[in-house]
């Protein structure tokens, strides 16, 4: 997770924040299963100052009880031995910040956030089984801060000075060093030997996973950003929203979160050596972010359906490029590409299913002649109504396309000739009829006769079992061609199947 020079540099570093002794000897005791809360008390008595606030928080408002503890004895015994190592190790941490010096970090204001972000996880992980552990876990957090800070002081005070937001420094920290402080802290407190728990919560701090324990970590340093960033509003709809989305906390539930905190405001600052005043009026503050948030969820909703519409719109232009893609621009029916695919496509379709596949091949008569008297445009406009004749007729589960210039191809899965052959008379007579249509835009024969388009067309079979068998798609259609060329030099206008079987249609 942390860098090999990274970690080099860690190492060597002299500097590092340490735990003094006294918390070394505290933690033996916890270590120790036979151990209880008698064995700490002659550890707490030989440091008066750690002693004395170790008292005062028993008599805090947190463990109010009718009778206020008057020596160390009852405080340890009401706090319990988890509680009693956790605050030692907290002052003992405490002690060890107040020692540190810098001109360039903001101790005082690190010191603040991690105080309330163990003030916040109490109220937080209320009941939780290791809240006594959270406590300390969240109060330490930040602890890779100051380390990185040693090992690199220069670079480190650029990118925390650059950053508004913690998250904002926690990228900064990811691009220069390819971890973050949450890595480094997790390095930390297994170098001063503390249980594998704080290690775990404190590394995934920043991405706490399906972790509960390191949610609540990072929802309470969230939480301290309220009294510490300078964008308070902003920061409460963070805080709102990690709520919602790691702990299904709404709005309602923060606003009592924020209200415990605020209460014991003045008795944490007072045991922990810090300035907590409120820098706002905070429930105002909650009333607000709710506004915002609606505001926001509004905003995201009407862009939320501008995107739909867009993509709608997209997927029907996609489908329309689609269509053009496979169709031919002049007839409509599908262009020779998409046309050859479907054939392909039926034919091994037939094989597989053992159905016949029918191929028709449709070539207009003397088109040539069409296109020399009256012009290319008459052409084209024929050849438009003879694409609209076949799309009109053609099953849906048959396939029409253009094969070349004038010639045309129909795909019948599942028919025999028989059943081609009666549609191609149809067709003849649909392309015959084409007269009235082309008479409209003034194309008639010299004689005033009305230009009659005709069609030869020749069909072939595949069929299972074919005495000889069509053994591919190139082989289908050739027969298919040869029978419309049977069809063009028996006279054309008419049909031919390639069984030899002449559909006369009485030309
Ligand atoms: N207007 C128009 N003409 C085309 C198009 N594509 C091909 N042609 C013309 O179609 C004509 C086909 O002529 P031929 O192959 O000699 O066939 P035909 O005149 O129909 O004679 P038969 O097939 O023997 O009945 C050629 O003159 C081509 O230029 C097109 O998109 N529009």
């Amino acid at each position: 997770m942390i860098p090999e020079s990274l970690q080099k540099n860690l190492n060597q570093c002299r500097t590092l924040p340490t735990l003094p002794n006294i918390a070394l000897q505290v933690m033996q005791v916890a270590r120790d299963p036979e151990a209880g809360i008698g064995d700490l008390i002659p550890i707490l008595s030989k440091d008066p100052a750690l002693a004395a606030k170790v008292l005062s928080t028993a008599n805090s408002a947190y463990y109010s009880r009718q009778r206020p503890c008057d020596n160390l004895t009852q405080a340890l015994n009401l706090l319990g031995l988890d509680m009693t190592v956790v605050l030692t190790l907290s002052f003992a941490f405490a002690n060890t910040l107040h020692q540190m010096q810098s001109s360039a970090l903001d101790l005082k204001k690190f010191w603040k956030r991690s105080v309330l972000s163990a003030m916040a996880v109490r109220v937080l992980a209320k009941g939780h089984a290791q809240a006594d552990q959270l406590f300390l876990a969240a109060l330490m957090q930040d602890i890779g801060i100051l380390a990185l800070h040693e090992i690199d002081p220069q670079t480190y005070v650029q990118e925390v000075q650059q950053a508004q937001t913690h998250m904002q420094l926690v990228a900064a920290e990811m691009q220069t060093y390819h971890c973050d402080h949450a890595h480094i802290g997790a390095w930390l407190v297994a170098a001063w030997k503390l249980p594998t728990c704080y290690v775990d919560w404190i590394g995934q701090s920043h991405a706490p996973g399906d972790s509960l324990e390191a949610k609540y970590i990072y929802l309470s340093g969230a939480l301290a950003d309220l009294w510490v960033r300078e964008d308070p509003l902003e920061a409460m709809s963070e805080v709102l929203q990690v709520a919602a989305e790691s702990l299904d906390l709404d709005a309602e539930a923060m606003q009592a979160v924020i209200e415990n905190v605020h209460q014991h405001l003045p008795e944490a600052a007072q045991i922990f050596g810090v300035n907590l005043e409120d820098p706002i009026d905070m429930l105002e503050l909650v009333q607000s972010a709710k506004d915002l948030l609606v505001e926001r969820n509004l905003r995201l909703m009407q862009q939320m359906a501008h995107y739909q519409q867009e993509l709608q719109q997209l997927r029907s232009h996609h489908a329309e490029l689609h269509q053009q893609l496979q169709r031919d621009p002049l007839t409509q029916v599908y262009n020779r590409g998409h046309i050859s695919q479907l054939l392909e496509h039926a034919y091994q379709q037939a094989k597989a299913t053992q159905t016949p596949l029918t191929l028709m091949f449709i070539d207009l008569d003397h088109f040539k002649k069409i296109n020399d008297t009256f012009g290319h445009q008459t052409g084209d406009e024929v050849l438009k109504i003879t694409g609209q004749i076949l799309l009109s007729m053609v099953r849906k589960t048959d396939y029409a396309g253009r094969y070349g210039g004038e010639e045309f191809l129909v795909i019948m899965p599942g028919s025999y000739a028989d059943d081609a052959g009666k549609l191609a008379q149809r067709l003849q007579t649909a392309f015959a009829q084409q007269d009235t249509r082309l008479a409209q835009i003034g194309c008639t024969l010299e004689n005033q006769q009305p230009l009659k388009v005709t069609a030869s067309i020749g069909i072939a079979t595949w069929e299972p079992q074919q005495q000889h068998p069509m053994t591919s798609v190139d082989v289908l259609v050739a027969c298919a061609d040869k029978a419309m060329y049977q069809a063009k030099s028996s006279g054309r206008n008419c049909v031919v199947c390639y069984s030899n079987h002449l559909y006369d249609t009485g030309h």
